[in-house]
C-alpha cells in the first residue's frame, strides 16, 4: 500500500486518564488505518499498570484495545522497567515510529524520558513530573528532543499538553506566542481543576447557595477524577506550583519547584498521615478552620479562590488563596474551570485568556490523544 506506515506504541498507566485515552485511541486507530492516501497502522505492543503488564517478548502480539482489561487479568505479567520498555520497542522487528504514552504520575517513569527520546522514541504524556522536577531533567529532555531546544532531528518528540490545564490548549498557545516572537511577561490564573471545584463548591458567589463543607467537596473532587492520584498533591499546592514551573521553563526561566512560595491547605496535624485515604478520612475534623477563612472573606464581600502567578520579567511567583470580588472572572468561575491569563508584549494590558474545564479523565485524555496524533503526523506523513 503506497505511503502506509506503522506506529509502535507502548502505553504505561491505565487509570482515570488512561482508560478514556484507550477509548479515544480505538477510534483514532480505526480512522488512521482507513486513510486512502496515507494509512497508518497503530500497533499497541505494551500496556502496563503498576503491578501487571501485557506484552509478548517473542511475538510482539498486539494488545486488543477492546478486551485489554480481561487480557490483563488473564495473562498479565510483571511490568518492564522504563529502560526495558525502550529496549523492547527498539527491538521490534519492523520499521515504524516508536511512541511511549505515559499516563502515570510516576517520577521514575518520567526520569527515563531522555532514555526514550535519545533512542528516537517519542513521548506523549499528561505527567507533570519530568517537566517540573529537577531542572537537569528538563534540560536533558529539551536538549535531546526533536522539538526541544536544538531541533537536531535525531531524537524522538516530546509532547505534554495535558500537563497544564488538562486538554485546554495552554502549552501549545504559550509555545506559539514564543516561537512567533512575542514576549511573555506574566502568566496568572486558576491552574487547578480540583481547587477551582473546591472553592466554587465551598464558597459559591452570593445568590448561588450556601456552599458545601470543605472536606465533603474534596471527596467529591476525588470521586469525579479531578484530583491527583493522591489528593494531598492538590491540597498542598504542589500541583499548581508544578504547572507554573512548566510554563516558566517553557518561557525560558530556570525555575525550580522549591523557588515558589506555596500556601498549603493541608492542616499541620494531617501532615503525617500515612496515606491519602487516611488524610481524606480525617480532613472533616478541620472544616471549622476553612469556615473561619470563609466568614472573614464574606464579611468583606469577597470570595476565596486558589490562584497562581508567575512574573516572567521579575522572576516572582506565588501560589495560594486570594480574595476576589464575586464579579471578577476568577471569582465567578464554575465547576472545575481553569482560567489562565497570558500577559504579553503583543497583547498589551488585556491578556490572552483561556478558560474551561481543567481536570477530568476524558478532557485530559483528549489532550494526550491530540499530542499522539501530532507525533504521528510529524513522523508518518509522506
Ligand atoms: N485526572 C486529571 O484530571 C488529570 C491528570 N493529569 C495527569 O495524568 C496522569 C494520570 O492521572 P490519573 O489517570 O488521574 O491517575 P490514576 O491514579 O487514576 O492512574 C494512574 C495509572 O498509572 C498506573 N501506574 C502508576 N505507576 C506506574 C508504573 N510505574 N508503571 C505502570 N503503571 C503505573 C496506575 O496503575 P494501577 O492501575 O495499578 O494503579 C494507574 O493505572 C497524572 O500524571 C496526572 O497528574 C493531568 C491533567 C489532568
Ligand atoms: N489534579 C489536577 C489534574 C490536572 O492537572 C487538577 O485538579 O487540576
Ligand atoms: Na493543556
Amino acid at each position: 500500500m503506497a505511503g502506509a506506515a506503522d506506529v509502535i506504541l507502548a502505553i504505561i498507566g491505565v487509570g482515570g486518564v488512561g482508560k478514556p485515552f484507550l477509548k479515544q485511541l480505538t477510534k483514532i486507530t480505526a480512522r488512521l488505518a482507513k486513510s486512502p492516501s496515507n494509512p497508518v497502522f497503530v500497533k499497541v505492543v505494551y500496556l502496563a499498570r503498576s503491578q501487571t503488564a501485557l506484552y509478548d517478548r517473542d511475538s510482539y502480539k498486539q494488545v486488543d484495545l477492546q478486551y485489554w482489561e480481561q487480557e490483563l487479568a488473564a495473562r498479565g505479567t510483571s511490568p518492564l522497567s522504563p529502560s526495558e520498555v525502550a529496549e523492547f520497542l527498539t527491538k521490534y522487528p519492523q520499521s515504524g515510529h516508536r511512541i511511549v504514552v505515559d499516563n502515570t504520575s510516576d517520577p521514575t517513569v518520567a526520569a527515563e524520558y531522555p532514555t526514550f527520546i535519545r533512542q528516537g522514541i517519542s513521548v506523549v504524556t499528561p505527567n507533570k513530573k519530568a517537566f517540573s522536577g529537577p531542572l537537569a531533567l528538563w534540560e536533558s529532555i529539551i536538549s535531546v528532543a526533536q522539538n526541544g531546544r536544538n531541533e537536531s532531528g535525531k531524537g524522538g518528540y516530546i509532547y505534554h499538553e495535558s500537563s497544564v490545564g488538562a486538554g485546554l490548549p495552554i502549552i501549545n498557545t504559550l509555545t506559539d506566542l514564543l516561537v512567533t516572537g512575542d514576549e511573555v511577561r506574566k502568566i496568572e490564573g486558576v491552574f487547578s481543576g480540583t481547587m477551582s471545584f473546591l472553592f466554587n463548591q465551598f464558597m459559591p458567589v452570593p445568590g448561588a447557595g450556601k456552599g458545601m463543607d470543605f472536606a465533603a467537596a474534596v471527596k467529591i473532587a476525588q470521586q469525579s477524577g479531578f484530583t491527583e492520584p493522591d489528593p494531598r498533591d492538590d491540597l498542598n499546592g504542589m500541583d499548581v506550583a508544578r504547572k507554573l514551573v512548566i510554563l516558566a521553563r517553557i518561557s525560558g526561566m530556570k525555575l525550580e519547584l522549591e523557588g515558589i512560595p506555596i500556601q498549603s491547605l493541608i492542616p499541620n496535624e494531617l501532615e503525617s498521615c500515612a496515606s491519602g485515604a487516611e488524610f481524606l478520612e480525617k480532613l472533616h475534623e478541620f472544616d471549622s478552620r476553612m469556615d473561619e477563612l470563609k466568614a472573614s472573606a464574606e464579611k468583606d464581600g469577597k470570595v476565596l479562590r486558589y490562584v497562581g502567578s508567575i512574573d516572567v520579567i521579575s522572576g516572582e511567583s506565588k501560589v495560594g488563596l486570594q480574595r476576589f470580588d464575586p464579579s471578577h472572572p476568577i471569582g465567578g468561575l464554575k465547576g472545575s474551570d481553569n482560567i489562565i491569563n497570558f500577559y504579553t508584549k503583543r497583547y498589551g494590558s488585556k491578556p490572552l485568556t483561556i478558560q474551561g474545564a481543567g481536570a477530568g479523565g476524558d478532557i485530559t485524555a483528549m489532550g494526550v490523544s491530540a499530542d499522539l496524533l501530532r507525533v504521528i503526523r510529524l513522523t508518518c506523513t509522506r
